[in-house]
């Protein structure tokens, strides 16, 4: 795949719940290597829109492609293309039953072609690179804080190497300073990793630090598509009122390239 293609192209995505509409005719391209940030008032399908990307829901009409092959057909290819996913979502983002080692290796585990040995040297190396003492590892999720679980989260969704990471809502919970550290540790990971990044948040500061582009979904459309300075000059009131209130002025002076 050649730099600045489409990893992910929806194209005329419709979603229904019953006779509830939540998309109309979606059309987005996610490129290779950028973090693209969905934002949209609750219950706009954010959520919704990244799970049909990973071939969890099937939309009511419309395409998705990922890494250029048609989602919704072979169980084997889309099986394929989950490994090359990480998926940190905002509920169950770790299993309770099982302890910080056993979150993380479960995705090896579930490969079925890495031995224990190697199981064992992968997760220290992925506990390592989110921050997380392997004195950790024994814990379950009951035991540590918010900040830990969403980085250790961020280690399982990690775990496989993945290409392309899903993100919902992934500093929604922290306080600033967490939050400020583990948007921190996405950006160092990016700069040492391949990695492109789909990412649902509410809140301003992560979206300033991340993204590349953001798509605003409203009015079951994209209504707004670009660079932070480009969905700024749309004229849309949830744009106006998510970005120009009082928090969203705070935020984007605090972010001076802007
Ligand atoms: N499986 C489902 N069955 C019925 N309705 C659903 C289902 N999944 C989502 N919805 C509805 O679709 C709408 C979009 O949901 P979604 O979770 O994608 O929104 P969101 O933008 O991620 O919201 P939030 O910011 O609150 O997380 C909501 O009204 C939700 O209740």
């Amino acid at each position: 795949m050649m730099a600045g293609e489409c990893i992910i192209e929806v194209e005329g995505l419709y979603t229904r719940y019953g006779n509830h509409v939540v998309h109309e005719n979606i059309n987005l391209g996610v490129h290779r290597g950028e973090v693209l940030a969905l934002v949209g008032g609750s219950g706009s399908g954010k959520t919704a829109l990244m799970r049909q990307m990973l071939g969890l829901e099937k939309p009511a009409q419309g395409k998705v492609r990922v890494f250029g092959l048609p989602l919704y057909g072979d169980r084997k290819k889309l099986q394929d293309m989950r490994n090359r996913c990480g998926v940190l979502f905002q509920k169950g983002a770790l299993f309770s039953a099982l302890s910080v080692y056993d979150n993380v290796a479960l995705p090896m585990r579930e490969l079925r072609a890495l031995d224990e040995g190697m199981i064992r040297k992968l997760v220290m190396l992925k506990l390592k690179m989110v921050d997380i003492d392997i004195k950790h590892a024994t814990k379950m999720p009951a035991e540590l804080s918010g900040g830990m679980i969403k980085r250790i989260a961020l280690a399982r969704a990690m775990a496989l190497d993945p290409e392309l990471l899903f993100l919902d809502e992934p500093t929604a919970g922290l306080d600033p300073e967490l939050s400020e550290a583990f948007v921190k540790l996405i950006q160092t990971m990016r700069q040492e990793l391949t990695l492109t990044i789909v990412m649902a948040t509410h809140d301003l500061d992560t979206l300033v630090a991340l993204s590349d582009r953001i798509a605003v979904l409203a009015e079951q459309r994209i209504v707004a598509l670009g660079t932070l300075p480009e969905v700024l000059k749309t004229n849309h009131s949830f744009v106006r009122n998510f970005f120009c209130g009082e928090r969203g002025k705070r935020s984007l002076e605090n972010h001076s390239n802007i």
